[in-house]
């Protein structure tokens, strides 16, 4: 298990200042903050439209900025070439299918960026094996990836990104179709993810199994940061353990510019529970 210092808590691994992006001649979004240190699991929330998916591929440089700064452990992202420390599960697709691979092929591709183009070595092997046991799809190794449920097919992009065994994962939407027994297996390999120091920018629409594993909650609407602090509460009980319902958090109270979200290494606090209310 990797051990973080508090220097290396205080790190922000993706870093979105004053962004906005527009896709054709729509401003999707306008302005936003949103920082996520090493360690932290941050939730993206947001109605339908809201512009989550482009703010994470704004942080990938899959969508190129009109204004503000994208960084990647501290690099620009357009300067930034160390993808292997970057997993990344987009947002439920259908690329997949009728393309003639197997399951393992398509989470073995997972593993190139660490690999490029040597051969596989025993290591990556075992890392291809560990994502599918991750998953729970083991047995399903061989098959044609077309031959996959939807939710099935949802875990295989979890596994390819776990093949990398990255540092940072950014997930659109991971649990979108997944039955709830598996959504609580990927909880649970999120949870060891975490418990070994991965960083986790997450999209969901409702927090689910993952609720407990959530230290902060950045929610946008219209493009614009509206919230950034602890998790919205589920009904009628707190959102994190400790954090007392009748005082929810008032949406927005903490706006935009969230990087005092990382521990500060001098104030001695509980890295991940900054921001809530007391
Ligand atoms: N390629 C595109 N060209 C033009 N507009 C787009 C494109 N992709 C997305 N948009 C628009 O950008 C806005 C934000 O989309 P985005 O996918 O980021 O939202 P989201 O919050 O992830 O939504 P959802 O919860 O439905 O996944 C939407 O109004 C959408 O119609």
């Amino acid at each position: 298990m990797t051990t973080f210092g508090e220097d290396a808590m205080s790190e922000p691994v993706v870093a979105l200042r004053g962004v906005s992006a527009e896709l054709g001649a729509r401003p999707v979004l306008r302005g936003i903050d949103l920082t996520v240190c090493r360690g932290q699991v941050v939730a993206l929330l947001g109605a339908n439209g809201s512009g989550k998916s482009t703010a994470v591929r704004s942080a990938i440089g899959q969508v190129p900025v009109s204004a503000g700064a994208v960084e990647l452990f501290g690099v620009p992202v357009r300067r930034f070439r160390d993808w292997r420390r970057v997993g990344y599960v987009p947002q439920r697709t259908t690329a997949a299918t009728g393309v003639p691979a197997t399951v393992t092929e398509i989470v073995a591709s997972g593993r190139l960026s660490r690999t490029g183009f040597r051969r596989f070595c025993r290591a990556d092997h075992a890392a291809v094996r560990r994502a599918l046991e991750l998953v729970g799809l083991a047995d399903r190794a061989g098959d044609p990836v077309g031959a996959l449920s939807g939710g099935q097919h949802q875990r295989v992009l979890i596994a390819r990104a776990l093949a990398a065994e990255p540092e940072l994962l950014i997930m659109d939407e991971p649990m979108a179709g997944v039955d709830l027994a598996h959504q609580e297996v990927l909880a649970e390999t999120l949870r060891d993810q975490v418990a070994s120091g991965t960083t986790v920018l997450l999209v969901l629409h409702e927090l689910g199994p993952l609720e407990p594993l959530i230290d902060r909650a950045v929610v946008l609407r219209d493009g614009r940061v509206v919230h950034d602090g602890p998790p919205p509460t589920a009904a009628g009980r707190p959102a994190l353990p400790g954090h007392d319902p009748a005082h929810p958090s008032p949406a927005g109270a903490l706006g935009a510019g969230a990087s005092h979200h990382c521990l500060d290494p001098q104030a001695g606090t509980e890295p991940l529970r900054t921001g809530l209310p007391s």
